[in-house]
């Protein structure tokens, strides 16, 4: 058996019935700045799909400010704050309106909630918050999530950004104790080493612990619109697996792998503790 087949053997996802998907800006957006309206598509068919037949899923989708800058035609983020939150407001609004129409078409039921992060600082806002995407599940909506780029800015003593939708998606994966984390990006699975300037990079298909080896040899986004690169989704695998959950980054340029990741096929990269990696963990 060669290493690549071992580790397979290593990778156990239990069925998972509380799945929060996370889908970054350059997998919805094209180098170009156009919308990737077909990824749009085949993911609110996706996720329709698996609301249909009983999981539990909420979307953490980028995007707001990128196709916030596809409407106003420009190339390139401007620096100044207000005009950045302003250009967000645009684009959450286009992004939510594809999405509303996408899976308003496979009579899937969605849900925009868009989060600040003191909301989640203070217990009774975050309950709130809670309650509400439990209540939208129990509806069987599937809740749609960014960051409220319009009103987060931080001040001294108010902290209201996430700083990137990675961090955000692992924040309400742990919260609402979701079985699974899928980060879906522009590339296939974590590499050993960047591969944009690593060329012997290697491709891991499961890690059981975040080291600050791995953490140093990531990279930073690989995109004009994407914020966080690799090591944000690093440090989310970390705090899914700290909470106990396991996470899979996969390349979302088709989102029907999420059917793959589903059904237990080894794509992407499996973040699991290692007791999962045998297969021990009950997920009650
Ligand atoms: N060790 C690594 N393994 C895989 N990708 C890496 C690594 N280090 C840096 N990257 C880069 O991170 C990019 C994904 O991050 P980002 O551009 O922020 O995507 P997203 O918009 O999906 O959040 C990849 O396209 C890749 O170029
Ligand atoms: N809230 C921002 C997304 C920031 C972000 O983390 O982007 P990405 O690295 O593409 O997931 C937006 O909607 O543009």
């Amino acid at each position: 058996m060669n290493v690549g087949e071992e580790m397979d053997q290593q990778r156990q996802l239990k069925d998972p019935q509380r799945i929060v998907v996370k889908i970054g800006t350059s997998s919805l957006i094209y180098p170009d700045g156009q919308l990737n309206l077909k990824t749009m598509d085949e993911l609110a068919f996706v996720l329709s799909a698996a609301c249909k037949h009983g999981r539990q899923v909420i979307l953490v989708s980028s995007g707001a400010i990128g196709v916030g800058l596809n409407q106003l035609h420009l190339n390139k983020r401007p620096t100044e704050m207000a005009a950045q939150q302003a250009i967000a407001a645009i684009g959450q609004n286009e992004l939510i309106s594809i999405f509303n129409q996408r899976f308003a078409s496979y009579g899937q039921q969605i849900g925009q909630v868009l989060l600040t992060h003191d909301v989640m600082d203070y217990p009774v806002s975050k309950q709130n918050v809670l309650n509400t995407f439990n209540k939208l599940m129990e509806m069987n909506a599937i809740p749609i999530v960014n960051e409220n780029d319009t009103v987060a800015v931080d001040e001294m003593d108010h902290r209201t950004t996430f700083g990137d939708n990675d961090e955000l998606s692992a924040l309400v994966a742990t919260s609402l104790n979701a079985d699974l984390l899928i980060v879906l990006s522009d590339i296939d699975c974590l590499y050993d080493a960047d591969p944009r300037t690593n060329a012997k990079a290697t491709p891991l298909s499961v890690v059981t612990s975040v080291t600050d080896e791995l953490l140093t040899e990531a990279g930073g986004s690989g995109t004009r619109f994407g914020t966080g690169g690799m090591v944000t989704k690093l440090k989310a695998a970390k705090r899914v697996m700290a909470a106990g959950s396991q996470m899979v980054l996969a390349n979302g340029a088709d989102p029907k792998i999420i059917f793959d990741i589903l059904a237990g096929k080894p794509v992407g990269t499996l973040f699991t503790a290692a007791t999962h990696a045998r297969g021990l963990k009950n997920h009650g």
